[in-house]
């Protein structure tokens, strides 16, 4: 019998002086980047916390905790890999992604087919499948206002059951 299984996820990270702006694996040329225990790449999270979401899995604070020196600084990719091999031990293999990133500045149109790509090979995906949008507020609220970056998925899952 054929599964298919769907998940959210949602994730906010401020923007600071200092700190690299990474989203999707992307390092993005930028005066700010996001503050967090690890790397910060909020698009990645959001999509981490639709896959843990989908099989019920919990989410990312769960899986690694932001009070663990090991995460400290890690790579969002590394924790995907995780997330992903995860999902397929379950017996569930990624179907397709749609994403939003929020952001008000950097353009970030020059960025999305390496994100997509980068995303793709570790969700072990076709870049067709996984789709990153984005959009600014039009000035309005705390991603309007340059204060923070947030991030917004679905994913789909497909899973085999004899
Ligand atoms: N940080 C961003 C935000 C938006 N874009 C692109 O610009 C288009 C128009 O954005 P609106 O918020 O005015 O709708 C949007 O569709 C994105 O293609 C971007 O590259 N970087
Ligand atoms: C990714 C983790 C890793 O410790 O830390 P942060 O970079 O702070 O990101 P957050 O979105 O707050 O999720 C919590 C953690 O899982």
């Amino acid at each position: 019998m054929l599964l298919i299984k769907v998940g959210i996820g949602y994730d906010v990270h401020a923007l600071v002086e200092g700190r690299p702006l990474i989203l999707g694996g992307v390092e993005i040329p930028y005066d700010r980047g996001l503050l967090g225990h690890s790397d910060a790449d909020v698009l990645i999270h959001a999509i981490m916390d639709a896959l843990l979401g989908a099989l019920a899995l919990g989410d990312i604070g769960a899986h690694f905790p932001d009070h663990d020196p090991q995460y400290q600084g890690i790579s969002s990719i590394t924790l995907l890999e995780h997330v992903v091999r995860l999902i397929q031990e379950k017996g569930y293999r990624v179907g397709n992604v749609d994403s939003i990133i929020v952001a008000q500045r950097p353009k970030l149109a020059p960025y999305i087919m390496d994100m997509r790509m980068n995303m793709a090979k570790v969700l072990r995906v076709e870049e067709s499948c996984v789709s990153v949008k984005a959009t600014t507020t039009e000035r309005l609220g705390f991603e309007g206002r340059e204060e923070g970056i947030s991030s917004q998925a679905i994913v789909c899952l497909i899973g085999f059951e004899s």
